[in-house]
């Protein structure tokens, strides 16, 4: 009885997942929504991408080529990048956006690891050498539900990688991307934000550690630097925003486990129910070029419309208070 039961509620599972699926394929798929545009619109423009080589990072450099932007794709690994950067080139020729050798100059690979200070320092100094200008700058890389493990400063991971690596990161290239206003940085949070809190006595989960509140609590970080940032941004043409992308799927979830019987299922539910990285990129190429955002900053947007916050992710004296602690923990100098 008991096996019937289970068996039945797989079959009504799988049975709405597939219908979901087929409701889902049968309007259009992987198409450009309002973040696409004609070819040609970012021209001339520069990005810096982190995190460019897989998920939504490379969906985001692929479509800002498609509109003729120079992309600089920030990776932690070369290999890995230069494999990615050698398809999208690829794509670009395939897709008639530029001769065979039309892409060279267009996409740029830069080592960058945003685990560790000095490398986020040192990929500074030579974009800072050999870039003119900065037009936007997209905050995508990330971890998430990592082990407990520290980056080579001492930081609990994700903590490390999405918030501070990319605090040292924007603060590094502010003057270059204000020589360069109008400019804009996208930053890249989670919905999951509401579940984060902001513990300035354990930032570092020293006493605890949970992988989905320390997750939670770095994309609660990315929106309260984005708010700071945009207000001492006034003034000087340089914006700055924050998105969740809604669930997606890409390598994200590489540290979560699941059984083996399950992942049929899983595979499943997430073809049927997950946004394509193509998808879910639309808002931060909305962000990145679109003509609808000029001069709006300190915003929080999904599925490219602005959506409200909660109060936790609204509060100045945290956002201030975090923004200190953060410039002493990677050490700025004022
Ligand atoms: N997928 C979702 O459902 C979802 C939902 C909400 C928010 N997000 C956010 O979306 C962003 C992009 O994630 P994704 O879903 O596209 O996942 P992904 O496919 O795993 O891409 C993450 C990227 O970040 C890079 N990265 C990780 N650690 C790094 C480090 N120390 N230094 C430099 N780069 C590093 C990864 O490089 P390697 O390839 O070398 O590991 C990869 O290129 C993240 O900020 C994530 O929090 C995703």
């Amino acid at each position: 009885m008991a096996v019937a039961s289970v068996a039945a509620a797989l079959l009504a599972a799988l049975g709405g997942a597939l219908w979901l699926a087929a409701r889902r394929f049968s309007g259009p798929r992987n198409q450009r929504q309002q973040g696409g545009g004609d070819p040609g619109l970012m021209h001339g423009k520069t990005v810096l991408i982190t995190g460019a080589n897989s998920g939504l990072g490379r969906a985001t450099a692929a479509e800002l080529l498609r509109l003729g932007a120079r992309v600089i794709m920030g990776c932690r690994d070369r290999a890995r990048a230069e494999e990615a950067a050698g398809q999208l080139r690829q794509e670009l020729c395939q897709a008639g956006g530029a001769g065979p050798d039309g892409t060279d100059g267009q996409l740029v690979v830069k080592e960058l690891d945003l685990a560790s200070l000095r490398s986020v320092r040192a990929f500074c100094q030579e974009l800072l050498q050999e870039e003119p200008r900065l037009d936007v700058l997209i905050n995508n890389a990330g971890v998430f539900h990592c082990p407990y493990t520290k980056t080579e400063d001492g930081f609990e991971m994700q903590f490390g990688v999405n918030h501070l690596g990319h605090f040292l990161l924007t603060n590094l290239l502010l003057g270059l991307l204000k020589s360069s206003a109008p400019s804009r940085i996208v930053v890249v949070s989670s919905k999951l934000y509401k579940y984060g809190e902001i513990n300035f006595e354990d930032l570092n989960s020293e006493q605890s550690y949970n992988k989905s509140f320390c997750y939670s609590r770095s994309k609660l970080a990315n929106i309260l630097f984005t708010r700071e940032l945009a207000r001492r941004l006034e003034g000087t043409n340089v914006t700055v925003n924050v998105l969740h992308p809604g669930i997606v799927r890409t390598n994200l979830g590489r540290h979560i486990h699941i059984p083996l019987l399950a992942r049929p299922l899983f595979n499943l539910v997430s073809w049927a129910f997950f946004k394509t990285p193509l998808e879910g990129a639309q808002t931060s190429i909305y962000l990145a070029c679109s003509p609808d955002v000029e001069g709006v900053s300190g915003r929080y947007f999904g599925d490219c419309k602005e959506e409200e916050l909660l109060p936790k992710a609204m509060d100045e004296s945290v956002a201030r208070k975090l923004w200190d602690i953060s410039e002493v923990m990677v050490g700025i100098l004022k």
